[in-house]
């Protein structure tokens, strides 16, 4: 098996009067997006700050590339890119400045490397404009580019489209998938809300009040939010192949308890109601079935709960 880039083991991480983070136990394999989706306090900066030496924490393992001394794991940091909450800026300098004074201050060598970061995250063209001038999205994409100084292979963002509109967040989120495909980046990247790390990431892990609720992948998270319509007959078989043909979809799946679970038309039942009973096909159930993203996320939690992190 290959190294983990990142291995947590009951990881665990308490403040006074509160458990941040409790047991995390988690593997991130070498080139995945993994979207990292909590509520508010929910613990998700929390275990980044720990992942990057933020801070530290209070019980259990972490290893970066199998390394978990605390030499090994300052070594393999250097690998790592971050941005963690608000990104820090000077307002009065442009872009290509920010990335300059964050260049010697961290001792990266070569200055060739700006014009890349800058043009990889698409602020190529902002001149002599400073960033107190840009905008929410700008300000984000700036901060990515401050994260990629280092050429990281391993990119942790907290809430990189918190804030953003649509346009914004699309943006962010083409920019998370090429830096995955071209230069094989894995991605950390922690939001609130399940819908907008969507098309994004390849894995999920949702935290809730300090623990890992689920992981699954964003195969598994379509088969199990996929809205469908459950409709059960006296003859299965011809109700497939009729409501196939009649259709016009293959979207269809026959289920081992002899249901049959229509991806199409979920929110016309008369319409396949109407086909099978004209064909003479007794229906003997039919109902809506499945989730959108947040409300598959808010189920997982507890049924919407606002919650907060757990009193320790
Ligand atoms: N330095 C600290 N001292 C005390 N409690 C803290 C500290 N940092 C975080 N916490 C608490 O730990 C819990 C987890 O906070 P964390 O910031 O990790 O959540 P989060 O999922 O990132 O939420 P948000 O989206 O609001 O940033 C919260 O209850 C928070 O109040």
């Amino acid at each position: 098996m290959n190294t983990a880039v990142l291995e947590t083991n009951a990881l665990t991480k308490k403040y006074k009067h509160t458990t941040a983070l409790d047991h995390i136990s988690l593997r991130l394999e070498k080139g995945e997006i993994y979207g990292f989706i909590g509520q508010n306090g929910a613990g998700k900066t929390t275990l980044l700050r720990l992942i990057t030496g933020l801070s530290f924490p209070t019980q259990g393992e972490l290893s970066l590339w199998g390394k978990s001394t605390p030499s090994g794991l300052q070594e393999q940091r250097r690998r790592i890119g971050c941005m963690i909450e608000t990104p820090a800026l000077y307002p009065n300098l442009t872009a290509a400045q920010n990335l300059e004074v964050q260049r010697i201050q961290r001792g990266i060598p070569d200055k060739s490397i700006i014009p890349g970061c800058l043009k990889t995250v698409g602020l190529q063209d902002t001149g002599k404009k400073k960033a107190r001038n840009f905008s929410l999205g700008m300000r984000q994409r700036l901060g990515i580019a401050l994260a990629l100084l280092s050429t990281p292979e391993f990119l942790i963002l907290d809430e990189p489209v918190n804030g953003l509109d649509p346009a914004g967040i699309v943006e962010i989120r083409r920019l998370l998938g090429q830096l995955n495909r071209e230069y094989g980046v894995t991605i950390l990247v922690s939001s609130h809300i399940l819908e907008e790390l969507y098309q994004t990431a390849s894995h999920f892990i949702l935290i809730d009040r300090g623990r890992i609720i689920e992981e699954l992948t964003d195969r598994e998270l379509d088969e199990r939010c996929k809205r469908c319509l459950s409709i059960r007959t006296k003859d299965p078989q011809k109700a497939l192949l009729l409501l196939e043909q009649k259709l016009d979809t293959e979207e269809m799946q026959l289920m081992p308890d002899g249901s049959i679970r229509l991806y199409e038309h979920t929110d016309e039942p008369e319409l396949a109601a109407q086909i099978l009973s004209d064909a003479g096909i007794l229906v003997t159930g039919l109902q809506q079935e499945g989730d959108t993203l947040e409300e598959y996320f808010l189920n997982r939690i507890g049924g919407g709960r606002h919650g907060t992190a757990a009193e320790g």
